[in-house]
């Protein structure tokens, strides 16, 4: 991968009628990378993806590709083939015909063409099914054949719009690492529109979240997680709990923020005294005790209210005298020397060092 952008959306809009789907948006995509596209139902994904596919025309802006302006340049001369969660296979055609197909409409020779599409199958697995049917074929074998259709033409870069969305769960999770090997291996520039977050953080180099047609944040998968920049971002992904409150420094002139569970330390100094922000602490980061922490850590007494188990952890949920819910992730081990019930107090801790703010 390299930092060279292959594709830029500059000041990119796109209007129906009076709505806005897509707010004025300025994005690269670099060279080899894996990058994608999530937010929830309705935010632009889809949109953002078909403009640079050529199948929306931008309101305003420029779209680039390797630097040449692509605003005026029809769909099908693009290099940017797509996939779709349909994967729009001809039912007509057998699989092999269906790999070939576009290597036809480019006027390669039979012979040629027969040959590169034997050497897709056969990379992803599915050559004993050349000559069959697509309707007789698995979700997960259709899959393979789409992506391959797609891959035969050597693109510069691939489009994914939900590939994985009609699989059952096993199998997505197999596809998934099918996707990033191949994207390693070819290191063609894949750009992957999903609402799951479990998708994007586990195959993309990084990630855009959008909201309302806005881009919301643009990081590594690890970056959202552990900062996430706006309070949307920090609620989209569920896994921080967030504290609104005002910015204020304590007693030894220490910044901290007030909040209705209570006042905390911060690390370091975030803004002015006064100042509206949300403090959110990653719910694997937060300590669950019987007894009161000693001080110098962040601390609330909470009740509590739930568990859930999820293979090797727990996730535990509190809520605060003042009603605020608090969600703790641990692993068994972690809550082996603690009588967890129904009902019962804790205090639950963080160090100042794992209290994050956002600003609204
Ligand atoms: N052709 C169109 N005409 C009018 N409005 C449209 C059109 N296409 C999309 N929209 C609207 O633009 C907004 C963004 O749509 P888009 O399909 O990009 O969202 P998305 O983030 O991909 O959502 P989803 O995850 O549901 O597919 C939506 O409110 C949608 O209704």
């Amino acid at each position: 991968m390299t930092q060279d952008p292959l594709v830029s959306f500059e000041g990119v809009a796109k209007r129906f009628g009076t709505y806005t789907a897509v707010q004025k948006m300025d994005l690269d995509i670099r060279q080899g990378e894996f990058l994608a596209l999530m937010g929830s139902s309705g935010c632009g994904k889809t949109t953002t993806l078909r403009m640079l596919a050529g199948l929306e025309a931008p309101s305003e802006g420029i779209i680039r590709l390797s630097g040449k302006p692509i605003n005026d340049l029809p769909s099908w001369s693009r290099d940017t083939p797509m996939v779709w969660q349909s994967l729009a296979l001809f039912p007509f055609l057998s699989v092999i015909e269906n790999v070939e197909f576009a290597l036809k409409m480019r006027g390669m020779g039979r012979a040629e063409r027969r040959a590169r599409a034997e050497q897709w199958l056969d990379r992803m697995q599915i050559a004993e099914f050349a000559d069959r049917n697509i309707s007789q074929l698995s979700g997960g074998q259709r899959q393979r054949v789409a992506l391959a259709r797609s891959l035969v033409v050597e693109p510069q870069i691939l489009l994914l719009d939900e590939p994985l969305s009609a699989l059952d769960a096993a199998l997505k999770v197999r596809m998934q690492s099918v996707l990033k090997q191949l994207q390693r291996e070819t290191g063609i520039t894949f750009v992957y529109v999903t609402h799951s977050q479990s998708e994007a953080f586990s195959m993309a180099d990084r990630v855009v979240i959008m909201s309302r047609g806005r881009i919301e944040q643009i990081g590594t998968p690890q970056e959202i997680y552990r900062t996430p920049r706006t309070r949307f971002v920090a609620d989209f992904l569920g896994s921080s709990n967030i504290f609104p409150g005002t910015l204020q420094a304590d007693a030894q002139g220490r910044a901290a923020i007030a909040t209705d569970s209570g006042t905390f330390l911060l690390d370091g100094q975030h803004g002015a005294a006064g100042q509206a922000a949300s403090l959110t602490v990653l719910d694997t980061r937060m300590q669950v005790h019987e007894q009161r922490p000693a001080p110098g850590v962040n601390a609330v007494e909470a009740r509590m209210i739930g568990e859930e188990f999820t293979g090797a952890t727990a996730t535990l949920y509190f809520e605060t005298p003042r009603g605020q819910e608090i969600r703790v992730q641990k692993s068994h081990e972690d809550l082996a020397d603690l009588s967890v019930a129904m009902g019962r107090s804790f205090h639950l801790s963080w160090s100042p060092a794992d209290s994050h703010l956002v600003h609204e």
